[in-house]
This record gives C-alpha cells, structure tokens and sequence, in this order.
C-alpha cells in the first residue's frame, strides 16, 4: 500500500522549472531513495512532500492528506530531518529530545528512543560539541521523536567519516525493520545501493528511472566493466568498435577502462591476441549504481557545459 503518491508535480522558481512533471508512489514500510545531480530538484520534491513547500501544479498526498491543506495532521505522522542551523548550540541533546517531544500529540519516550540511537551517554552534551556522526544520529532521534509513519531524511550521511556513514546506515535499516517508511535523499550510490528498496533518479526535474537498485543496473546500458594495462596501447577506433562498448577511458597511467557487456570480454580478450598485446592487471566487474547512474543522467554534465560556456 502506497503512504506517499506523487503525481505530476511541478515547481519552479523565478519562471523556471526545477520540478517538471514528477511522479512517484512510496510503499508503507519500505525505504525509497531520491538520487540525482546537484540541482535536479530533489530537495524541492521532498519539500513539498513535507509542506514546507506549495506545487505550481500536480498533487501530493501522504497517507491520502494534503501537506497543505492539511499540514498539521500530515505533520503528526511526517518526521523530518532538521538542519543543523536549526538547533542552539547550547543545548543539550536530553533538553533538544525533551523540546522536540512537547510539539508531538503522541511522542516517543525520549529515554528509550535515545538508547535506541545511542545517545545515553550524550543526554547532557551540548549540541555544539557533539562529533558530525553525533549530530545526525541526534537528527534521526528528533525525527523519530513524534512516532512518524514517514521520515525524510535529505542528505543525512553528507560529511561523515565511512564508519559513521555505516553506522548511520544500520540505524536507518533498524527504523526501517521497526515499520517506519523512510523518504532518502541521497548523493551516495553505495548508500543507495546498500539502503533503499527502490530508488527514483531525478534529472533536470524529471524522473529518469525508478527501480530497484538491482533493476537500474540491469537496466542500464553497462552491464560490465573491464580494466586493463595493455604492454602497448590499442587502436582506439579498434576499441570503440567492440561490441556493446558505451565508454571507454585511459588514465594517465595507460590504464584503459572499458564499459560494455559480457560480448566486450571475449571480443576485447580476441583483439589483443590478434595484435600480440597482453593485459596487464585484467579486471573484469560488474557494473555498479554509479555507472547506471552516469549512463543515466549522461546529458547532465553535457548541459550543464553548454549552459556555463
Ligand atoms: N528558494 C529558491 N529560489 C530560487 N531557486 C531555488 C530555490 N531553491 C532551490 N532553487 C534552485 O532550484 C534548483 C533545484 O534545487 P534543489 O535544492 O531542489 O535541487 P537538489 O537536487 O536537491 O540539489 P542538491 O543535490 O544540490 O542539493 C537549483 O538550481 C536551485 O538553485
């Protein structure tokens, strides 16, 4: 069952368009990630899941409710990630908890939740002393502090070291195994990868792809991806003409990069026969969110060049 339902929305801003006709559903219970490019519009769309901002055009509801319309009862069952300028940093995180839980009808008890998240020992540190990884299992804590249905989170793991980056991630699956849906904003394919159930790819304020994550790399052009040192270099247009080969790149080093499918192996493995070259360091994988990704949003960079040139 869906507990979000996105339909065509748009938004824009000084005449032009950040948000152009997305749609999307989020089940109950699931954690649905929004990736894309700086600038796609992701935190726009989110906004305006949360009410904080008003569509030009196309609906939102959250458990059937209009974030406008009806903003207070959507806010009861939507927590949401406060930026950090939010909080005084004189205050404590006991006294953030206990602030936070009198704006809720039905809160959580702050104790339990703060064990939960690890917290305990923090209960009376100062907000400002508290370590980035701190912070945001602080921000989760206050997002859960009104027993949401819903959290969005946007951007949470942005700055974190890679052990609090993981830490962070198991709390979000541990929110997500105790029933909560989880709305992620997110930069990181690993953590889209590892986290979310599916993933919408906004681009230029249009979504792109929505699958799983398994499902975009199926579906995306590079199925593989091969890396070698040749003992000398390769005709290029040799390269490009093997089959299902969408990229390919040399590094400084002399090191070629190949995107393709399982057909590039063989006919890459023949060609360098062919030609007496060997492969040094030969690796060959399989392709990730990150190159879905760029396969995905390829026109980007391109535009965005036009646009600044
Ligand atoms: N209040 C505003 N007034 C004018 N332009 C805005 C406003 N808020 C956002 N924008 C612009 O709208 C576009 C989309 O912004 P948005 O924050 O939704 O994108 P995003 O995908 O979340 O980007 P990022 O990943 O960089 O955070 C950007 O070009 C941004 O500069």
């Amino acid at each position: 069952m869906s507990i979000i339902e996105v339909t065509g929305l748009r938004r824009a801003y000084g005449g032009r368009p950040v948000v152009d006709g997305v749609s999307f559903t989020v089940d109950e219970g699931e954690i649905f990630g929004i990736l894309g490019p700086n600038g796609a519009g992701k935190t726009t769309t989110v906004e305006c899941v949360e009410g904080l901002r008003v569509p030009d055009a196309g609906t939102v509801r959250v458990a059937g409710l209009d974030p406008i319309a009806d903003h207070d009862r959507v806010t009861g069952l939507l927590g949401a990630q406060l930026q950090e300028s939010q909080l005084q940093p004189k205050l404590t995180v006991g006294e953030a908890l206990e602030l936070y839980a009198a704006f809720y009808p039905h809160p959580a008890d702050p104790g339990p939740l703060a064990a939960r998240l690890g917290l305990t020992d923090l209960l009376d540190r100062r907000f400002g002393k508290l370590s980035g990884g701190q912070k945001q299992r602080l921000f989760i804590a206050l997002a859960l502090i009104g027993n949401p249905r819903v959290v969005v989170l946007d951007e949470l793991t942005t700055g974190l070291d890679p052990r609090s980056r993981r830490d962070t991630w198991q709390l979000i699956e541990e929110v997500r195994d105790s029933g909560v849906t989880v709305l992620l904003v997110t930069h990181f394919m690993e953590e889209a990868q590892r986290l979310c159930d599916r993933v919408a790819v906004i681009d230029r304020g249009r979504v792109a792809a929505l699958d799983t994550p398994a499902g975009l790399i199926r579906g995306a052009a590079t199925a593989t991806v091969i890396s070698f040192t040749p003992s000398r270099p390769p005709d290029p247009a040799d390269l490009a003409a093997l089959p299902a080969v969408t990229a390919t790149t040399t590094d400084r080093d002399g090191r070629i990069t190949l995107h393709g499918a399982d057909d590039t192996v063989t006919a890459l493995l023949s060609l360098l026969a062919r030609h007496g070259i060997t492969a040094g360091r030969l690796r060959v994988t399989d392709a990730t969110l990150d190159d879905a990704f760029l396969d995905l949003t390829a026109g980007h960079a391109a535009d965005r060049t036009d646009r600044e040139s």
